[in-house]
């Protein structure tokens, strides 16, 4: 599919949809718990679809045929793996989260793990390594250190440290390890965006779950806990919040993004602050968040906490005065893309002036033009630039749309809702 995007002005109201990360947690939190959950306002979309084929495949009961209340009856901790490979599709963090979960099966039973192409390109390596310190049984099927892999029982506890480039390797074995027999001690030696593992630690602790935490770089989790049934509605995605603040902050009269809970520990609420710190004009009031365009100026940004934001921010960052200097998030390299330098090359066809850092990007205000782009089948960067059009005289036409649907189904609907012009072709 091609998303045909143009000059826009925004004005309205989004109720941001529910947040990937928590749908994922919620579904492998649920699954592997003894009873029956309840999850309202689950995000629906491909990657959470991933997460809920995956557990179904490892023996939980998913019922998803009421949309915005799924119910899940666990397996308690006792996973029995199927004979087929179980497939997740393009969501590395149902991979990540999911590996640990087969390392609970009886010693001898093995899952097998695949993903679409660009799943296959992304690293599982030290968490195969840590899950096999534990007393699993790993291999990566290619020696690749990447999917296929198989993951076998049993995770009996023990002591492991990981280089987390992604932090979802933590918040796997964090996941996990209280369903082990024994205690577990992580040494975490580097860790990228530690927010998302602290939302892993908030499930936890709702879930009563005991563990050290020695600021992030020791965990301690004691062994032969269980998770228990929840009833509970998962917040809203800051993450897709993030294409409506990035496109507010440049070309809206007015537009309220409702719904979204600032207490929440995702990370990526931070593009607020980024935004305002380039002079955004953002307003918050309990649940909305007000954004009108103002003249935005560039700064140097610590991306770290925050890689899934980096396309947006690239976007933001051509049309911002000066220059833009998007630092400290090499790990943006190993999303479904290697975003940094995808965002590279689309923004330089654009005609925007754009350095490649191996860890961030450097983008200078810019005169840009419309290109035809490439989404590089990656959801994040097709959404990204169908902001940068919304700018521009010209459309431009991005390819692999399709892709948005694998955190935001209702990203182009969302956006039309608010005046943008945009067109979605087959
Ligand atoms: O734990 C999570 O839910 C996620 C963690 C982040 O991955 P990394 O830790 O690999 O950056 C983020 O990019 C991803 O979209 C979701
Ligand atoms: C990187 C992403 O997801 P995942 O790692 O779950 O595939 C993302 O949603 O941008």
């Amino acid at each position: 599919m091609q998303l045909v995007s143009r000059r826009s002005r925004l004005r309205g109201s989004v109720l941001i949809p529910a947040s990937k990360s928590h749908t994922i947690r919620a579904v492998a939190v649920a699954a592997l718990a003894d009873g029956r959950s309840l999850i309202h306002n689950p995000l629906l979309s491909g990657d959470s679809e991933a997460a809920v084929r995956c557990y179904r495949a490892l023996g939980a009961e998913i019922d998803t045929s009421d949309s915005s209340l799924w119910k899940v009856s666990g397996v308690g901790g006792r996973i029995v793996p199927p004979a087929e490979t179980i497939d997740v599709l393009n969501s590395g963090t149902t991979l990540r989260i999911a590996m640990g979960s087969a390392a609970l099966a009886e010693r001898g039973q093995r899952t097998t793990f695949t993903g679409d192409a660009q799943i296959q390109t992304r690293p599982v390596g030290p968490l195969l390594e840590a899950l096999q310190d534990l007393g699993a049984e790993c291999v990566s099927l290619k020696g690749n250190g990447k999917a296929p892999v198989r993951v076998g029982g049993q995770l009996k506890g023990g002591h492991t440290s990981i280089e987390a480039k992604t932090s979802q390797y933590v918040t796997s074995l964090l996941m996990c390890a209280p369903l082990a027999a024994g205690d577990t001690e992580i040494d975490v030696t580097l860790l990228n965006e530690p927010g998302y593992v602290q939302m892993t630690l908030d499930w936890l602790d709702k879930q009563g779950i005991a563990y050290e935490n020695d600021r992030m770089r020791r965990f301690r989790v004691q062994g032969g806990q269980r998770y228990k049934p929840y009833d509970m509605p998962v917040p809203a995605d800051f993450s897709s919040a993030t294409f409506f603040l990035c496109a507010g902050a440049l070309f809206a009269d007015e537009i309220t993004l409702d719904g979204l809970d600032f207490a929440d520990s995702q990370p990526d609420k931070g593009v607020v602050d980024y935004l305002r710190a380039m002079g955004a004009d953002i307003s918050i009031d309990a649940n909305a968040i007000t954004v009108r365009a103002a003249s935005l100026k560039g700064v140097e940004i610590d991306m770290n906490a925050t890689p899934d934001a980096l396309p947006a921010m690239a976007v933001v960052g051509a049309y911002a005065e000066g220059t833009t200097r998007l630092v400290n998030v090499p790990q943006a390299r190993m999303k479904e893309t290697d975003r940094i330098a995808c965002m590279a090359r689309e923004l330089a066809k654009m005609g925007a002036r754009v350095e490649e850092l191996p860890d961030g990007l450097v983008v200078h205000h810019s005169k840009l033009k419309a290109a035809h782009l490439d989404g590089w089948s990656d959801h994040r960067i097709v959404m990204a630039l169908s902001i940068g059009a919304m700018g521009l005289d010209a459309p431009c036409t991005i390819d692999t749309a399709e892709a948005v649907a694998v955190t935001f189904p209702d990203f182009v609907d969302l956006m039309q809702s608010v005046g943008a012009d945009m067109t979605l072709l087959d």
